[in-house]
């Protein structure tokens, strides 16, 4: 499943974001280090469901809506110089190793200081804190790189190792293509053998730039000055207006029964009595989804997977008329792929026996064989015919 880390500074409101993203529950409380351990759960990616186009009745999704489960883990706090120690340390950008892009939440309404301290809204400028959690990662990077370069560069030298190749084998544990490992070796340059301090700060920049995309979720948009928000969405990153705090709210009155919502959605219909402070505090809610369409987080996840990742969605089939596995369920399964991928890699991913005994794919649309390596797209309807 595709992992994808939230990170942030203290009380920018991860662990809300986190509960919200996965109704998961954890403790979110307005003090700093909420959220010792890394939290893992499970958030969902929303997507029209392909059974609309083929006018067929499909179970398996809400009114038209599919949600297709991709994993978060909620990391702990952030402090400036983590990577020295300072906070939790380096524990947090660890536990980042596995994810294949951050969300990065920060406070918009610029009311906690870089260390996560409550001080009054408007009086920290929150675009400073974009640039921190890119600083810490490069730092925790390069210290890995430097206390590593000697012997990998020996290596290199002596043994005439492939760069590219060599440093993604000796730095696993990172989860480094050799693509991006190659891109950036060739910014910074020269033999790696001369790499000082600051060949390998700016390879660690580069490094990291090609493998943790990020996405920024502006939260607490919902009482932001408007300024700030204006500067922040001037940068040159994606950034999400979120109020994660709103998106909770109205995932438990939908939960409870009180309103009619999907996450994602732009408005909520109320179905059960409310008093007058709760009909009051939705309302705010719903100016704020007139605003800016969504609470943002929904978008912020989606924005992840198919915008930064590049992920499409394929739906296996066992029966190319029926569109069902064969218990007759109708497009039991929505597979999130990469760009690229291949029907015959496809089937390895449904499992390694249909893989290896693959014979040919079946477009279900339009009911025609294709080839083992026809590059998938969004919204692919495939029937793997193997020997097995
Ligand atoms: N107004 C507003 N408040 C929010 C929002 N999201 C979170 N908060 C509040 O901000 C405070 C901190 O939120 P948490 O989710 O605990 O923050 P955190 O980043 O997980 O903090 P640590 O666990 O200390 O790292 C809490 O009082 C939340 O209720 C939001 O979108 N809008």
């Amino acid at each position: 499943m595709i992992e994808i880390g939230i990170a942030g500074k203290p009380n920018a409101g991860k662990s809300t974001f986190f509960k919200a993203a996965t109704l998961a529950d954890v403790e979110i409380a307005n003090y700093p280090f909420t959220t010792i351990e890394p939290n893992v759960g499970v958030a969902h990616v929303r997507v029209e469901c392909v059974c609309q186009e083929l006018g067929v009745k499909c179970d398996n999704c809400i009114d038209g809506w599919r949600l297709i489960p991709v994993k978060l883990i909620d990391v702990a706090g952030l402090v400036p110089e983590a990577h020295k120690g300072r906070g939790l340390g380096n524990e947090f950008l660890d536990n980042l190793r596995q994810s294949e892009a951050v969300i990065h939440v920060i406070d918009a309404s610029g009311s906690t200081d870089e260390e996560g301290n409550e001080i009054g809204v408007g009086e920290h400028d929150p675009c400073k804190d974009v640039e921190f959690l890119y600083n810490e990662l490069d730092m925790w990077l390069f210290g890995i790189l430097k206390r590593n370069w000697d012997r990998i560069a020996r290596r290199i030298h002596l043994e005439k190792r492939d760069p590219a190749k060599y440093i993604t084998e000796q730095l696993a544990g990172l989860g480094f293509k050799e693509w991006q490992v190659r891109e950036a070796l060739k910014v910074v340059g020269s033999d790696v053998m001369k790499f000082g301090d600051e060949e390998l700060k700016t390879f660690a920049t580069e490094l990291r730039k090609r493998r943790m995309g990020m996405v920024i979720a502006a939260n607490k948009a919902d009482k932001a000055p408007e300024q700030f928000m204006k500067k922040l969405l001037s940068l040159d990153e994606i950034v999400i207006p979120t109020s994660a705090a709103f998106e909770l709210t109205l995932r438990m009155a939908a939960k409870n029964g009180y309103i009619k919502y999907l996450p994602g959605d732009s408005d909520f219909e109320i179905i059960k009595a409310l008093n007058e402070k709760q009909k009051k505090a939705l309302e705010i809610i719903r100016d704020f989804l007139k605003k800016y369409g969504s609470t943002g987080v929904q978008k912020a996840i989606n924005t992840v997977v198919f915008d930064l990742l590049g992920y499409i969605v394929v739906y296996p089939v066992e029966d190319e008329n029926k569109f069902t596995d064969s218990k007759g369920n109708v497009l039991p399964d929505a597979m999130l792929v990469k760009k690229g991928t291949t029907a015959r890699q496809l089937a390895y991913m449904i499992h390694t026996d249909i893989g290896e005994s693959f014979i040919y794919a079946l477009d279900a649309k339009r009911k025609m064989r294709i080839a083992e390596d026809y590059e998938l797209k969004h919204n692919d309807v495939i029937k793997i015919v193997s020997a097995k």
